[in-house]
C-alpha cells in the first residue's frame, strides 16, 4: 500500500485560513500583482439544494475546464484553474508508489550535482500511472485544440520530497518552445508551492502558489519570453507536478 496523503493537503474548509492577517490573500505573492481572484470561487455560497450527506469531491468527474485567463505581456499568459483535477489523493498516491522515480545529475562547472527533485517522462502513447491523468491529459487536449492546434502527449512528471527540492529559473525551450509559443499544462499535487516567474531580460516577477489538484497552463510565448521555477522554501511537504506537453516541447 502507498503512502497515504497528509490531511494537511486536503484544502481548507471555505472561509477558514486563505485569508492572512493583513487581508491580503497568501495565494498571491505580491499582494500588488495579484494574478487571479479566486476568492470568489473558493467562497462562493453552498448549492441550497445540494445533498449535504453525499460527497462528491473525489467522485466528481473532472470540474468543467474553465480556467482563468492572466496577461503577463511580451505575448505570454497563463490560464489557472483550482481544484481541477478529480480523484487528485488517490492520483497523487499512485504516482508516489509507481512512477520510477530517478535522480538526475547534471554538470556545474567542474562539478556533477544532484538536481534536486525526482522526475520521469512519460512519452506519447505510454500509460499513466492513474486513469484521472490521462483524462486530465485528454481534457485539456480538448479544450486548447483550437488555440493549440494539437493535443498534449507527453507527461513530464517531478517529485518535490520537501521544501528542499526545487528547480532553478528556466524556460521549457528544447524542442519547439525555443522559437514558436507553445503552451505547458500543469496539474499540482500535493503540498502547495509557489509557481514563480519573470520576464527575460528583467522585470518584476509575479508566482502563482498552486495547490492539490490546480491547474496552471503556461501559454503563448511564455517558455522562450518568460522564465519559471519552483524556489526552495523553508518548510513543505511532498509534492508532485504532472506537466502534459505537445509533441516535441520539452
Ligand atoms: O514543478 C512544476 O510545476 C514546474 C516544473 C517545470 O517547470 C519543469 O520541469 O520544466
Ligand atoms: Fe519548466
Amino acid at each position: 500500500m502507498g503512502p497515504t496523503l497528509p490531511q494537511r493537503h486536503k484544502r481548507p474548509l471555505p472561509g477558514s485560513s486563505l485569508i492572512g492577517a493583513s487581508g491580503l490573500c497568501r495565494t498571491h505573492v505580491r499582494p500588488s500583482v495579484c494574478l487571479v481572484d479566486f476568492q470568489s470561487t473558493l467562497f462562493a455560497p453552498a448549492d441550497p439544494c445540494a445533498d449535504p450527506s453525499v460527497d462528491t469531491s473525489d467522485a466528481r468527474a473532472h470540474a468543467a475546464l474553465a480556467p482563468e485567463r492572466t496577461v503577463l505581456g511580451a505575448g505570454a499568459w497563463i490560464d489557472v484553474q483550482r481544484d481541477w483535477l478529480a480523484g487528485a489523493d488517490e492520483a497523487f498516491e499512485a504516482m508516489v508508489g509507481q512512477v520510477p522515480w530517478r535522480a538526475e545529475r547534471r554538470q556545474m562547472y567542474d562539478r556533477i550535482v544532484d538536481v534536486p527533485r525526482l522526475v520521469h517522462t512519460y512519452m506519447l502513447g505510454e500509460p499513466l500511472p492513474h486513469p484521472g491523468l490521462e483524462e486530465a491529459r485528454d481534457a485539456l487536449s480538448a479544450h486548447y485544440r483550437p488555440e493549440l492546434g494539437e493535443p498534449f502527449v507527453s507527461a513530464g512528471c517531478c517529485y518535490y520530497r520537501d521544501g528542499k527540492d526545487s528547480v532553478a529559473w528556466h524556460g521549457d525551450t528544447i524542442g519547439r518552445g525555443k522559437s514558436a509559443d507553445t503552451m505547458v499544462a500543469i496539474v499540482s499535487l500535493g503540498d502547495p508551492r509557489k509557481l514563480a516567474l519573470r520576464p527575460r531580460g528583467g522585470g518584476d516577477s509575479v508566482g502563482v502558489t498552486l495547490g492539490h489538484g490546480d491547474l496552471v497552463v503556461m501559454g503563448g510565448s511564455c517558455q522562450r519570453t518568460w522564465e519559471h521555477a519552483i524556489p526552495k522554501v523553508a518548510s513543505a511537504g511532498p509534492r508532485i507536478s504532472v506537466q502534459f506537453r505537445p509533441l516535441n516541447v520539452f
